[in-house]
């Protein structure tokens, strides 16, 4: 193979999920070349019909453009420190960053809302949970489009993380039960690529991300691109590869808008390599070592999910307070905001 595959998913929505499941030829057959592909490039392209409508996928990007094009002024109302740990609202060009370049790009930072009456929700509270900053005067239709994107966007990760753990040899549910429930963590971002006059850095430059799957959808050109994260290739013991990539610089005239979803273990799931993923317990193959060494994200795999997640984020946290933990993963260099858990 040398192009990225790309892969009709259509068998794999609307498949049976009782307990007795019995896959279709055409289920298997898409299940092994996802687990091809992850195992290969750690990246595919989705295709074909799923949980997300065209109509859904339209409407979004037209709320989105329209947000975008807001004047800065409203953009910067709704910035991401003024969510607090919520660690959602607007993130304006300059905010992020790889290896001390800025990213060429703005954003939007999301979520699911856990709801008003559900006080004792055990993620109430926790970083990356809370209000979203929506621009409900100027783009009223934002709200529901991005909500409504973030429910079907995660029935895909669920569906695909179904189809590798058919193709893991592991019960069609045993993924989801191992590290994606009771909910897995959902980040819902947008950027909107743009260049600034002499600055020659990447939109993003080289990286792998960090948590278990990255959905990303792009319009230009129109695709669903789907990727292994640094999380998930350690939980497979290094058989499916978390992808280097990065975002070329944008043109002049670049208006490129892209939709990653951080598709992400649940905050209390127990880090430990799925069964059956190592013969005898232990990874001996260099390529794989090395891959690791390289990315040095994680040093072991211990914990929960959310240690791990909250390790990468106290540097925009300063006030987080954490369990020593910081021996099994690397602060995030990413993000150049800064936030307090009041309002700033
Ligand atoms: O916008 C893109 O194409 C890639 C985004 C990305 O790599 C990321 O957000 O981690
Ligand atoms: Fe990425």
């Amino acid at each position: 193979m040398s192009q990225v595959p790309v892969i009709d998913c259509t068998p794999l929505f609307g498949s049976d999920t009782s307990s007795s499941f019995s896959p279709s030829p055409e289920y298997l057959a898409t299940v092994s070349q996802i687990d091809t592909a992850f195992r290969t490039w750690g990246i595919f392209i989705l295709t074909g019909t799923t949980s997300i409508p065209p109509s859904l996928t339209n409407d979004l990007r037209a709320a989105l453009n329209k947000f975008f094009s807001l004047p800065d002024q409203k953009k910067q109302a709704l910035h991401l420190k003024k969510g607090g740990w919520a660690w959602r609202g607007y993130m304006p060009w300059g905010g992020e960053g790889t290896k001390g370049s800025t990213d060429q790009k703005e954003g939007f930072y999301g979520g699911p809302e856990l709801g008003d009456d559900d006080d004792e929700h055990p993620l109430k509270g926790m970083p990356t949970y809370g209000e979203n900053q929506f621009p409900d005067e100027d783009v009223p239709e934002m709200r529901k489009t991005v909500l409504e994107y973030i429910e079907k966007v995660t029935e895909v990760g669920l569906v695909v993380s179904d189809a590798m753990s058919v193709g893991l040899g592991l019960e069609k549910g045993q993924v989801r039960r191992l590290v994606l429930e009771p909910e897995p963590v959902q980040l819902f971002r947008v950027f909107k690529y743009s260049k600034r006059e002499g600055v020659e850095t990447y939109g993003i430059g080289k990286h792998s991300d960090f948590g278990f799957l990255t959905i990303l959808r792009t319009f230009d050109p129109d695709s669903f691109v789907v990727n292994v994260g640094d999380i998930l290739d350690r939980l497979t013991n290094g058989l499916y590869t978390s992808p280097l990539h990065r975002v070329l610089p944008p043109s002049p005239t670049s208006r490129r808008l892209s939709i990653p979803f951080f598709f992400d273990p649940a905050w209390t799931a127990h880090m430990k390599a799925f069964p059956g993923t190592a013969s005898n317990g232990a990874v001996t193959d260099p390529a794989i070592i090395e891959r690791w060494d390289q990315r040095t994200t994680f040093s072991d795999l211990k914990g929960i999910w959310g240690q791990y997640l909250g390790v990468k984020v106290k540097k925009i946290f300063p006030d987080l307070v954490l369990p020593e933990f910081s021996a099994v993963t690397r602060a995030s260099g990413r993000h150049l905001v800064e936030v307090r858990k009041a309002s700033a």
